[in-house]
């Protein structure tokens, strides 16, 4: 199976490589195909990115090549990680109509150089921002199935390994799903979580306990509230301690906030989720993760099938993603699927994407 990694050299995109070579997802019969962008610093960067890999890795590293040009890029699975990010050196709210205003034409330029010279079957997996505009073009010209946003996915890790952490366990004990949008306007499915060797009974008393006496109404104000906490104390170690007094789904937001802007940014966080999903794509048997993608009436949310991008729980195989695996999501769950959906569709919408 071959990889191409559009945005290489970035602080994302050098995670990426460095987890899929050490992780032993590509042996030296794949090919790994590093992208930058000509005109730009990582046109001769890639190169130098190339041989420190090779450098690095030697005989287990998979073949390397560099491309720098979109019509060049050639791969089973493709992973976007190009593009500008959130700066770390502010805590002002997130400007994603600036991301989107500078990220939208890379995207369109990479969907139709792989619309036009791709093999028709490539999987797409987006990590850069806004993940669901990249989602949206990307989707619209290769097809909805191909293209996995991995932002839901990432949030859904973090949940589950705060969860765990408050209870003393092990992550692998944790199951359930983040949907939503990724980050600020993640929807923590509650009603998704199980824990391994647990009882019905045992568990929604857990469950409850970790909660606390509150429903996802209060989920938008609690997250401003605790950012304006966290990052207003003296330092930043006083803000990670902090952290850890939040109920686990507020954690899963406010944790990875404060580690971008303490400056130290997500990338292996990120890296590491990313090649879960390639590993799940490669595997070649349909495995539920959770991930950003085009619906088409496949869930029904405030009454009405639903068409747009939203992070759901999603079985994904070598072709990419098949069915959608949201049964009856609770009450609060769906009223906030429908306001975060609906928000994602006007943005979108705004960013002159949705055709
Ligand atoms: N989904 C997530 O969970 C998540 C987490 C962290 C970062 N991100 C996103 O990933 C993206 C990258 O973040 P980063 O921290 O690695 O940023 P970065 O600035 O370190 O790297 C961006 C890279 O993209 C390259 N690039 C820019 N335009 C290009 C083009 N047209 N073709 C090829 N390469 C190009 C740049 O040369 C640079 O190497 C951002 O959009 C960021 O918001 C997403």
């Amino acid at each position: 199976m071959d990889v191409a990694i559009i945005g290489a050299t970035g602080d994302v995109g050098r995670a990426v490589c460095s987890a899929l070579i050490e992780r032993g997802e590509l042996g030296p019969s794949s090919r790994l195909q590093l992208v930058g962008r000509a005109g730009g610093a990582s046109e001769a960067a890639v190169h130098g990115l190339r041989v420190d890999l090779i450098d690095a890795h030697d005989e287990k590293a998979p073949h390397i090549d560099v491309a720098t040009a979109p019509d060049d890029v050639v791969a089973d699975v493709v992973i976007v990680t190009a593009g500008r990010t959130v700066p770390t050196n502010t805590t002002e709210p997130i400007d994603r109509n600036k991301l989107a205003a500078d990220n939208r034409v890379l995207f369109e330029q990479y969907a139709d150089a792989l619309a036009e010279h791709g093999s028709g079957h490539e999987v797409v997996i987006v990590v850069s921002n806004p993940v669901e505009l990249a989602v949206d073009v990307f989707a619209r010209r290769l097809g909805r199935h191909r293209v996995i946003g991995m932002g839901a996915w990432l949030d859904t890790l973090r949940f589950r390994r705060e969860i765990a952490a408050t209870l003393g366990i092990r992550r692998q004990r944790v199951s359930g799903f983040v949907a939503g949008q990724h980050g600020d306007r993640m929807v923590p499915l509650w009603s998704t979580v199980r824990l391994r060797g647990l009882d019905v009974a045992e568990r929604l008393e857990i469950v409850e306990r970790l909660r606390g006496d509150r429903t996802l109404a209060s989920f938008a104000s609690e997250v401003t509230a605790a950012k304006s906490t966290v990052t207003t104390q003296a330092d930043v170690a006083t803000g990670f301690a902090l952290v850890d007094r939040y109920p686990p789904d507020l954690q899963a937001v406010i944790r990875p906030y404060l580690t971008h802007t303490s400056g130290a940014k997500t990338a292996n966080g990120t890296a590491s989720a990313t090649v879960d999903l390639v590993r799940t794509v490669l595997d070649g048997r349909d495995i539920v993760i959770a991930g950003q993608v085009l619906l088409d009436g496949e869930i029904t949310l405030g009454g009405q099938p639903w068409h747009g991008v939203l992070g759901v729980p999603v079985a994904v195989g070598p072709e990419g993603w098949t069915q959608v695996m949201l049964d009856e999501p609770a009450h609060d769950e769906s009223r906030l699927l429908w306001e975060v959906g609906q928000a994602i569709n006007e943005a979108i919408h705004s960013w002159g994407g949705g055709r």
